[in-house]
């Protein structure tokens, strides 16, 4: 489950606050030192493996800078170790700019100490932490010693400042749509001629785009964890796919294959400089599994060989970005999939023609100029006789814990920071915070229509009985008998949902806007009469709680955060009610949700 994320970032209106007390000159140096840490935080690319990028600034109250640092490698010296160092005394009294809140690689605090013990009186942050076990960590850890902290966006906002933060966001791009997607960032790239073809009809390809352009490739390849492309690449172009020449990180190369059928002879499997991982369908060519395992090539065999498993995996790897340099046939497939974020595409002013020259991306299944896919954020460059055009197809996330929306969040639970709190996730009954679950086995005792009181197994049992309660057909009365003695709340779940689907008529004809109230009484049944329950929603005061659920977009919060979490907020309610910090109001509130 991933955070919540508000589309178009950038598009809502800018509100002037906060800065009207603050000295112009200061504010216009707030924003300069942070573009600045920005800048320096991006020195490393592409000579270490990618990591998460931060610069620190460090500058005297008469405005001066006093030292520098970026964060070299993952495990090296922090940016702001580095630039406390080479300050020295004039750190006393000074502000750091940090493009990004540190998090705490060393597990001591290293970065927040660093700044804390050599005088920093105040200290200016970009964007917090996009890792949810990190963010506002530092923040409230600097600010309980004492420090100012003010946070573009938060404490700091105008039209400027959003400039500045969306540097911030630039430069950390990976690292941001890996914590938001739970998918490496991708890139697709592809070098295509005027007339849109990535080869000739022969498959030659070498080469469409200039050699600036393709230095320009080398050193995209450089930022990147690894580099991808499909079985009939390697076939046609036996590449190399190394990064820049003359030193510098190397990503690995990745061969996305199905049938495996790839020659014996390939410079991917000279791995003097890099290795090289084939990812293919489970039990595909043994014999040849076993010959490029003799030559030291990693095969990973998947049950089905599709863009999203397969970029699960690399996640789950810890791969923060992968550059694809595919053909159309992988690249459509990974599109369709929603695992490319980025696309940068090389148009060579040159006409190769060809019918069935193949092109950058193949069948996507559209039928209407509707439905074509609009990039956001376009660039326009030209490298040389080439123009090279990028631009995203996935918003840049935000993650702000918005989970409902920040607007939301105060009038639901006043307990909830949107910018301080984290997010409890909970799921299966087994997980930390199970039982919050519907299926968590907590009997309920609810009213039935006369005021009599019945016992349900769990609240999933009520819920899914209540759909045909009240309505007169003698088989609704049998199917809510049948809910009620079902032995599991997933069996009680499944004759709730297939009944609905099968006899929508047996519903009763008010579902949709009751729907709601129902869960909002069961939940206060089941939280008030047990109280270890209780004492465990109260425990979770101040953070934002979603139902982690993948599938379900109205009670949970869906596989990306694209849902409504009603459980959730439900809770959320509840649980401002326990702790008496709203009013009666909410509970009218809740009916009228
Ligand atoms: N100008 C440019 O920027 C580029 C040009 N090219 C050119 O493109 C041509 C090759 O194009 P194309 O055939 O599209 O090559 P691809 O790189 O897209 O390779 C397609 C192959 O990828 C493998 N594959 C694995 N999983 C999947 C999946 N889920 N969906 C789709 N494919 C999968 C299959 O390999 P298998 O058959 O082994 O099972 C499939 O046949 C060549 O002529 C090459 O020179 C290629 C890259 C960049
Ligand atoms: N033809 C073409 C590209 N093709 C891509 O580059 C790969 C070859 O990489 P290498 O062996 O490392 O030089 C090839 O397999 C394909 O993925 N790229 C470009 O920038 N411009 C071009 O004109």
């Amino acid at each position: 489950m991933a955070l919540s994320f508000a589309v178009g970032a950038y598009s809502s209106p800018i509100i002037m606050c906060k800065v009207a007390n603050v000295n112009n000159n200061s504010h216009m140096q707030d924003l300069s030192y942070i573009k600045r840490a920005a800048e320096i935080s991006d020195k490393s690319a592409g000579f270490t493996s990618p990591h998460p990028n931060f610069g620190c600034v460090i500058a005297t109250r008469s405005g001066e800078v006093a030292g520098e640092g970026y964060l070299y490698a993952q495990g090296t010296k922090p940016a702001e170790v580095l630039a406390v160092e080479a300050a020295g005394e004039r750190c006393r009294g000074a502000t750091a700019y940090l493009n990004m809140e540190p998090g705490d690689c060393h597990g001591d605090h290293t970065a927040v100490s660093a700044l804390v013990q050599a005088g920093i009186t105040r200290a200016v942050v970009g964007i917090r932490h996009p890792l949810q076990h990190l963010r506002g960590n530092a923040i409230r850890a600097l600010r309980s010693q004492g420090l100012q902290v003010d946070v573009l966006g938060e404490d700091m906002q105008s039209k400027l400042v959003e400039e500045a933060r969306k540097e911030c966001l630039l430069v950390n791009l990976p690292l941001i749509y890996r914590a938001a997607s739970r998918v490496p960032f991708s890139v697709l790239k592809y070098a295509m001629t005027l007339d849109g073809k990535i080869a000739a009809s022969s498959g030659h390809a070498a080469w469409i785009s200039s050699k600036l352009s393709r230095n320009r490739v080398l050193a995209l390849r450089g930022r990147s964890d690894a580099i991808i492309v499909g079985g009939t690449t390697l076939r046609r172009d036996n590449p190399r796919l190394t990064a820049r020449h003359g030193g510098g990180h190397m990503p690995i190369r990745i061969v996305m294959t199905q049938t495996l059928n790839l020659p014996e002879e390939a410079n991917l499997w000279d791995l003097s400089e890099v290795s090289t991982i084939v990812v293919t369908q489970r039990g595909a060519r043994r014999s040849f599994q076993r010959f490029l395992a003799s030559k030291g090539v990693e095969v990973v065999e998947f049950d089905i060989l599709n863009p999203r498993d397969v970029m699960e995996y690399f996640h789950d790897r810890g791969y923060l970005s992968i550059f694809w340099e595919c053909g159309g046939t992988l690249a459509a497939s990974a599109i369709s999939s929603g695992v490319i974020h980025k696309v940068f595409a090389f148009v060579a002013p040159k006409i190769i023609g060809g019918k069935n020259a193949p092109t950058p991306v193949g069948e996507l299944g559209m039928v209407e100029m509707s439905q074509a896919l609009d990039l956001i954020d376009v660039c326009f460059e030209q490298v040389g006789p080439d123009m090279l055009i990028s631009g995203f197809l996935q918003p840049i996330p935000d993650l702000t814990p918005t989970i409902p929306s920040e607007d939301e969040t105060f009038a639901i639970d006043p307990t909830v920071d949107p910018f301080e709190s984290s997010i409890i996730f909970f799921y299966k009954t087994w997980d930390p915070y199970g039982a919050f679950s519907n299926f968590s086995p907590h009997p309920i005792q609810m009213p039935d229509e006369d005021g009599n009181y019945a016992t349900w197994s769990s609240i999933e049992h009520y819920y899914q009985a209540s759909k045909f309660i009240g309505v007169g057909d003698p088989i609704a009365q049998d199917c809510i008998e049948k809910i009620k003695l079902a032995k599991s709340p997933e069996e009680a779940a499944r004759m709730g949902r297939l009944t609905q689907r099968q006899h929508p008529n047996l519903v009763r004809s008010d579902w949709e806007s009751v729907k709601i109230d129902v869960m909002y009484r069961a939940l206060k049944c089941k939280f008030s009469i047990y109280p270890h329950l209780n004492s465990m929603l109260l425990s979770t005061a101040g953070s934002v709680l979603v139902e982690a659920s993948p599938h379900d977009l109205f009670w949970g919060g869906g596989r990306e955060g694209e849902g409504l979490n009603y459980l959730g907020r439900l809770l959320m309610q509840l649980r401002s009610e326990f702790l008496g910090e709203s009013s009666s109001a909410s509970e009218s509130t809740c009916l009228a949700l």
